[in-house]
Parts: structure tokens; C-alpha cells; sequence
């Protein structure tokens, strides 16, 4: 059984005729998308706004209908997965770099969707190490400001030099220990001048879809 592709295909139940959905980025909601595309060409008619170049490929391939921000009102329902999910709902994303725009789809959708597979789930946040975008100027300047709270950033890398997010900026990858006050640290780092973003989604998630041990599907609504 395919953890990631049962959670995946599972949250598109929430999605309805008319629907203006933020597709997220990743190899769960990857499911998800080409579901999506199924039931679109079924009929179905909604309309995605995808966080990356990557998801806007997916879903033009699949034949979902994409709009812009200044096409719409607001986001019905955003849908995305995570790299690491905590008790509280709090999230780490950005492993495939595209926590800016996952972000910003995710704070204007009316509802915000996670789909995770068991191995996402965590008590406390802190063993993916934490993706932060920042600027590439100064950036070497910036790396210090981050270091200074705790952690250990490396730089991302791809084929030997610095990967590119899709705004053209840097990542770095910061080992914390265990991050025992996530909204803190959300904002320490980003009043950080450098850093656009990170990867910490606190108080936004508001279900989280996942597995039992038992692989039964489980999900989690905030109250
Ligand atoms: O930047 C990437 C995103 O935050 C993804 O949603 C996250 O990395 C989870 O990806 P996957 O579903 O491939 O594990």
C-alpha cells in the first residue's frame, strides 16, 4: 500500500464543484493533483493556484484550470503536504523549497489541508532540519544571524551549487535541536533581515489527514 497516494487521493473528498483549490508542492499531494486532473476530466470544475512551477506543470498536465491572485477573491481550500506534523497541528515544510508560496497559498485559503504519512508525525518538531529562505544578498551575513539562534545551517545545494527556490533565493537547511517553541522561532527568524520565510506552519493547518499503524486512515480537525 502507497501511505502517500491513500492520504493524497483521501483529501480530494473536501474538494467541491466551483472550488478555487491551492495545490501544493511535493510527492503526496502529487497524488492528489493527478486525481484532481481525473475527476476534472470527469467533470468536476475547479480552479488550482499551484505553489510552484513544479505543481503548475503537474496540474496543467492533468488538465486542472489554474488562476492567479488577481484572478480570485480567496482560496476555498488549500491542499499540501508536510515534512514533519507535530501533535499541535504545527508543521515543517520547505523540503522541496517551496515553503514561500506554500505559505502564502496556505494563510489565504479559508481551509488548509495536510497530508502526511505516518512517518511525518512527530511530538515535537525539530528533526527535519528547518528550510529558511533568505535573499541571496549577504547571504553569508544572514547564515550568522540564523546560527545565532541555535542552529546549524547548511546551505542547499544542487549538482554543486546553490539551489535556486522559484523566487530565485537560497535555502538553508538548519538543524535544531528539538524546537520546543515553534511560534517563536517562526518569528525570531523571520525578523532576520535576509530571511523571507520559513518552514515553520504554526496555528494554520486545520485538519491533517494521515495513517494509524494499523494503516487506517485517521483525520485530525482542529477544534
Ligand atoms: O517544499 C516542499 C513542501 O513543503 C512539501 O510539501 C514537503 O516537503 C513534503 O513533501 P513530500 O510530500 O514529497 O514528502
Amino acid at each position: 500500500m502507497n501511505d502517500k497516494k491513500v492520504v493524497g487521493e483521501k483529501a480530494v473528498e473536501y474538494v467541491k464543484d466551483g472550488m478555487v483549490v491551492g495545490l501544493g508542492t511535493g510527492s503526496t499531494v502529487f497524488h492528489t493533483i493527478s486525481k484532481l486532473g481525473k475527476l476534472v476530466e470527469e467533470g468536476l470544475s475547479i480552479k488550482g493556484i499551484p505553489t510552484s512551477n513544479q505543481t503548475e506543470k503537474l496540474a496543467k498536465g492533468v488538465g486542472i484550470p489554474l488562476v492567479t491572485f488577481n484572478e480570485i477573491e480567496q482560496i476555498d481550500l488549500a491542499i499540501d503536504g508536510a515534512d514533519e506534523v507535530d501533535d499541535d497541528f504545527n508543521l515543517i515544510k520547505g523540503g522541496g523549497g517551496a515553503l514561500l508560496r506554500e505559505k502564502i497559498i496556505a494563510k489565504a485559503a479559508k481551509s488548509f489541508i495536510v497530508i502526511a504519512d505516518p512517518h511525518k508525525r512527530v511530538n515535537k518538531l525539530g528533526s527535519f532540519p528547518l528550510p529558511v529562505e533568505v535573499v541571496p544578498f549577504g547571504y553569508e551575513m544572514t547564515m550568522k544571524h540564523i546560527q545565532n539562534l541555535g542552529c546549524n545551517p547548511k546551505l542547499r545545494q544542487s549538482n554543486g551549487i546553490p539551489f535556486l527556490t522559484d523566487n530565485g533565493n537560497y535555502i538553508f537547511d538548519c538543524s535544531f535541536p528539538i524546537i520546543e517553541h515553534p511560534r517563536e522561532l517562526e518569528k525570531s527568524l523571520n525578523m532576520i533581515p535576509g530571511v523571507v520565510e520559513n518552514g515553520l506552519f504554526v496555528g494554520m493547518a486545520d485538519k491533517i489527514i494521515t495513517l494509524n499503524k494499523e494503516k487506517s486512515i485517521i483525520i485530525n480537525g482542529r477544534v
